[in-house]
């Protein structure tokens, strides 16, 4: 199959390189002359897990390349729509601009028989008025919809091996070659058996909005829970295994701490919430905004906890050196969008305190946004002469930290574990304060 990306961010960066990856002629597009630039050199514009093996070999294999020229669209018959749907600068819904302008910059370049197919998170109703946009241009190309599941960090095996596609076709005479040209696409991830809903346009967007929703709300649960245990001493972990094995339940997703972030599912919660006010149906996903209040709260609950801990050293937070572990979103990333992370770092620096930081990838992208914020150029830099460290992502380098070299490094032996991944009992043998978040 001969296709283009529009968008070549987190998600387009590494739909491009899969799908060249899988076998298909691929054409990456996008208006970011640098990002562009960057790709067609096989160098990779953020830290994802494999992508720069599969980016390199895609490039060498002649299948894939990039380009801000969208009229070599034209050369392709299935156009992927991978631009950015973040929250608008005024209110909690999605910003549309990107998804209009590629799609409108897409039109003149496409074939009769074409096929366009939205990746993006957009509101419901969204594939719709964009395929009506299409078909009052006068291009007979068809538009489908394909929300994209992958999580940053596993994004590469996520896109080549999905847990399920989902397609929204709309009915009519093109239905039966939407389906064809989908499932040509997908060929290997099919022929290694992975599930397909086929549906509706407008259903297709909204397993995206609400699978998302759910993850969040089963974060903001563990964490709500978390809250009480911590006000009667009992165990959120103890508590998550056990509700976990119910296999109605499950234990993902269950992990208390400082919350979600990134740049999906805070700004997807809030779009959705602001489109089914649109629909006049704001009552049936009221408590999302709830799960975003929990999810905030979390961040403010780790910033008094780190006070706290700082006022038990008997010293002053304006006197204070706090040393970061963290500062993507997530490990395995260098995403810092709505990063917890970031803004604990923030509210800690706000307050008067010294803060250092320190990220195996994220150092760079965290100073983009908050150019005031030191970091270290490694871990025992930034633990040197701490009075608190407080671990807010949970690279793996952190979870294996040994207590005893760290207190060899600090200045005050305290540490806030905001993921919960640490050994507890390890750490207070070590002579540390030890601070968690629901758990003894
Ligand atoms: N990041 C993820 O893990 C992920 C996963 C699933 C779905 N999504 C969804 O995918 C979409 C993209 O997310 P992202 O994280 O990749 O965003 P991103 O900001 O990393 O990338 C968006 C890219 O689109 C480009 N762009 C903007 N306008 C353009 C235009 N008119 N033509 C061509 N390119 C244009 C930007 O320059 C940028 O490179 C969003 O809707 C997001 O919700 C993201
Ligand atoms: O038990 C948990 C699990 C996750 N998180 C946090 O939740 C956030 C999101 O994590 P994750 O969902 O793994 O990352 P994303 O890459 O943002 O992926 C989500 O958002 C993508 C974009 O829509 C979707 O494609 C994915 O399916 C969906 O998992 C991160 O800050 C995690 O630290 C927790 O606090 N506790």
């Amino acid at each position: 199959m001969r296709i283009s990306v529009i968008g070549c961010g987190y998600l387009g960066a590494v739909h491009a390189a899969a799908m060249a990856d899988v076998g298909h002629d691929v054409v990456g597009i996008d208006v970011d002359v640098a990002k562009i630039a960057l790709l067609s050199a096989g160098k990779t514009p953020f830290f994802e897990p494999g992508l720069p093996e599969i980016l390199a070999s895609a490039l060498a294999s002649g299948r894939l390349t990039f380009t801000t020229d969208i009229s070599v669209a034209s050369r392709c018959d299935v156009h992927f729509i991978a631009v950015g749907t973040p929250q608008s600068a005024g209110s909690n819904a999605a910003d549309m601009r990107f998804v209009d302008a590629a799609v409108t910059a897409l039109i003149p370049h496409l074939n009769d028989g074409d096929l366009v197919v939205g990746k993006s998170t957009v509101p419901v109703g969204t594939a719709a008025r964009l395929r009506d946009m299409i078909g009052a241009s006068g291009s007979a190309a068809e538009l489908a919809w394909n929300p994209e599941f992958l999580r940053e960090g596993h994004a590469v095996t996520d896109t080549i091996s999905p847990d399920r596609l989902v397609y929204g076709i709309a009915p009519g005479d093109r239905h039966d070659e939407s389906l064809r040209l989908l499932n040509a696409v997908y060929a290997s991830a099919l022929a290694a058996g992975t599930p397909v809903v086929v549906t509706d346009l407008a259903t297709a967007e909204l397993v995206k909005t609400a699978a998302n929703a759910f993850l969040a709300t089963k974060i903001s649960f563990i964490n709500a829970m978390s809250e009480i245990t911590d006000a009667v001493g009992a165990n959120i972990t103890e508590l998550a295994d056990a509700i976990g094995y119910d296999a109605r339940i499950g234990r993902r997703f269950l992990n208390a701490g400082v919350g979600f972030g990134g740049g999906c599912l805070p700004k997807d919660i809030r779009a959705f919430v602001a489109r089914a006010e649109e629909l006049g149906q704001g009552e049936s996903v009221a408590f999302l905004t709830e799960v975003d209040v929990i999810n905030q709260r979390q961040r403010s609950r780790v910033t008094k906890l780190v006070c706290d801990a700082v006022t038990r050293q008997g010293i002053e937070v304006t006197s204070a050196r706090i040393a970061v572990l963290g500062l993507a979103f997530k490990p395995h990333s260098d995403d810092v969008r709505d990063s917890p992370a970031l803004d604990v770092a923030r509210n800690l620096g706000a307050l008067g305190a010294d803060i250092i930081a320190f990220d195996p990838e994220a150092n760079a992208s965290a100073q983009a946004r908050f150019p005031a914020l030191v970091t270290a150029t490694s871990i025992d830099v930034v633990l040197a002469g701490a009075d608190v460290i407080v671990l807010v992502t949970e690279w793996p380098e952190f979870v294996a930290l040994d207590p005893v070299h760290v207190a060899t490094l600090v200045r005050h032996r305290a540490i806030v574990d905001a993921r919960n991944v640490l050994d507890a009992q390890a750490w207070r043998a070590a002579g540390f304060t030890f601070v968690s978040m629901g758990r003894p």
